[in-house]
């Protein structure tokens, strides 16, 4: 029989390895309860206030970071308002960053670059493996930050914070092995070769993942000797902050990691400081384009992790239990805003019904609510521009013929402090064509659309016909048509029999409009280094001249 997933269940999916190499479950239960967490909490993050239940806490510390503390920016001043999605409250005015305090955390990050640069890889290499240890000691506190900022389940950002200490823990690890190679040249002269450092790396990051994107990020342009200037969206300025008061605290040099705050105005003054030496990016495909644009100016290298529309491709002979639990994996992690998810559901027709009866049934049982308490398992989107859109994509759907088979409409919580929230239920369409826009158009929410197909060679030419190219996912027994479908697949990151796990060994990174480099594994060292080469001569110059 088909069975929904269970509590925990996902964890052991998403999460490679957890903490000294105990199950993540157990992991947990050694953490003193959360409760007990309180004080700590305050000492350790004292920009949040006395309690940290939802609908409680206001941020009042600077959010900015230079130069090895937290600082008011030196100009900019525009305020914006950040929200606690759950409640609809704000939880801080946050001063957008000008052209100088930008100007003077590059400065900063340029002259700790000069120390860190200098340093062996095995020295970096225990500084990045402290910074990984007090993240993992402040999992807790660090998970509640983020779901407090930006409405995931803390059962979902527990995963995040743990993904983002195996970064670290996996660059430090190849810090001390980045070597160049020795060639040799005719008569005992000789070659080779030094992976340098870039300089300053600009870092932008997104709203859904804020601490695991700044992670993904630092943790390989730091390996490879980097400085780095991060800015995390304007709607989740919160926990990367921490980030940067661990580093310190592992002992970085300072202004190694800063972190300015701000929009679009901010990134671009960023995107342009001549002293920058290569922007990371993670966003949407118009940003992005704007972001290249900008680089171009300066020869500036660039790696973008765009948005996706990717395709998840089910065959009848699943396992249809593991393929129902792959659907979900696929759509409703982070309140359906993820970049990779596996919005088009193709199923082989012949499963079509099952399949459908049993996701829909799952999906159903999704608890919604108050993100920080422990059965939560979808909190609140990010905000009600948000939520207005994803609303907005699901009248088009029904206008267009798509039928709501679940969910899709607002959800508001019983518990009062929850009315303001930015929730709703998940959505399931079916009836769905390759031509509406539900099925064409990147949501960025929980709306899962489910196609029918009958032949592989179909699917597979339905499945790329997008022009997105981030992830892509297929089901399937036979492990001859899985290699042969992912092979075909034109996306960066593609799953056989699983969805949205995140091995940091593994590189990620899109195909397409879905952007290119790659963040994770070996290859991003690529993107975060450069090679020089050295020719020797041995003997005397055969001058033409
Ligand atoms: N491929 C991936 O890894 C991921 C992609 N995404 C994509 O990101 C989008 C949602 O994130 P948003 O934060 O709304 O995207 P966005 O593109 O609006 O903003 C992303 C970041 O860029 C900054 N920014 C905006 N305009 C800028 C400019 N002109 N110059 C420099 N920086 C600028 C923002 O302040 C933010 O920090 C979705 O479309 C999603 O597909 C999100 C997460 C992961
Ligand atoms: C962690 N994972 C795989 C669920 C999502 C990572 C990409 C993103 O930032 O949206």
């Amino acid at each position: 029989g088909i069975t929904c997933p269970k509590p925990g269940s996902a964890r052991r999916c998403l999460s490679a390895a957890a903490p000294h190499g105990i199950s993540p479950m157990l992991a947990q239960s050694r953490l003193p309860s959360f409760l007990l967490l309180l004080p700590r909490l305050r000492s350790l993050a004292p920009g949040l206030a006395m309690s940290s239940a939802t609908g409680t806490v206001t941020v009042q510390q600077p959010l900015n970071y230079r130069a090895g503390a937290r600082v008011h920016p030196a100009d900019g001043g525009q305020l914006e308002e950040v929200f606690e999605p759950a409640t609809g409250r704000v939880l801080c005015k946050l001063p957008c960053s000008g052209e100088k305090e930008v100007d003077l955390a590059v400065q900063s990050a340029k002259a700790a670059f000069k120390i860190w640069s200098q340093m062996s890889g095995m020295e970096r290499c225990r500084v990045m493996l402290e910074a990984a240890r007090i993240i993992r000691e402040q999992r807790e506190e660090i998970a509640t930050m983020e779901t407090i900022n930006n409405g995931k389940s803390i059962f979902e950002a527990r995963v995040d914070i743990d993904i983002s200490w195996q970064c670290l823990e996996y660059y430090a690890g190849l810090a001390g092995s980045l070597a160049g190679e020795h060639v040799q040249l005719p008569g005992g002269s000789f070659g080779y070769t030094r992976r340098e450092p870039l300089g300053v790396c600009v870092g932008i990051g997104a709203w859904n993942y804020p601490f695991q994107i700044a992670c993904w990020k630092s943790g390989p342009a730091l390996a490879c000797g980097n400085a780095m200037v991060f800015k995390p969206s304007p709607f989740t300025p919160i926990s990367v902050v921490r980030l940067a008061e661990i580093f310190t605290e592992a002992g970085v040099p300072k202004g190694l990691f800063n972190v300015v705050q701000g929009g679009a105005a901010t990134g671009q003054f960023l995107c342009q400081h001549p002293d920058v030496a290569k922007i990371s990016f993670t966003g949407s495909v118009p940003t992005g384009m704007k972001i290249m644009e900008m680089a171009a100016k300066g020869i500036k290298p660039v790696t973008l992790e765009l948005g996706g529309k990717s395709p998840l491709i089910i065959f009848s002979d699943s396992d249809l239990d593991n393929a129902v639990k792959g659907a979900l994996m696929a759509n409703f992690l982070t309140q359906g805003e993820v970049c990779c998810n596996g919005t088009r559901v193709f199923v082989e027709r012949k499963i079509l019904d099952t399949f459908t009866k049993e996701v829909v049934k799952c999906t159903r049982k999704i608890k919604i609510g108050d993100p920080l308490l422990e059965d939560t398992r979808m909190g609140a989107l990010i905000n009600l521009p948000h939520l207005n859109r994803v609303q907005g994509f699901i009248k088009q759907a029904k206008e267009q013929g798509a039928e709501v088979l679940c969910g899709g409409d607002p959800y508001v919580p019983d518990d009062p402090k929850l009315k303001n929230g930015y929730y709703m239920r998940p959505c399931v369409l079916g009836n769905c064509k390759d031509d509406m826009t539900c099925v064409k158009e990147e949501i960025f929410g929980p709306v899962m659309a489910i196609l029918p197909f009958d032949t592989e060679e179909e699917v597979v030419e339905r499945a790329n016909a997008t022009k997105f190219g981030l992830a892509g996912g297929v089901f399937t027994r036979d492990i001859q048509k899985a290699h042969r479908i992912v092979a075909a697949l034109k996306a960066g990151m593609c799953f056989i029999n699983n969805y949205n796990v995140s091995p940091v060994e593994l590189p990620f990174g899109g195909y397409k409009f879905s952007g290119f480099g790659r963040e994770n594994g070996r290859a991003a060292i690529e993107y975060y280094s450069q090679l020089k080469t050295v020719c020797v001569e041995m003997g005397d110059v055969e001058s033409a001249f």
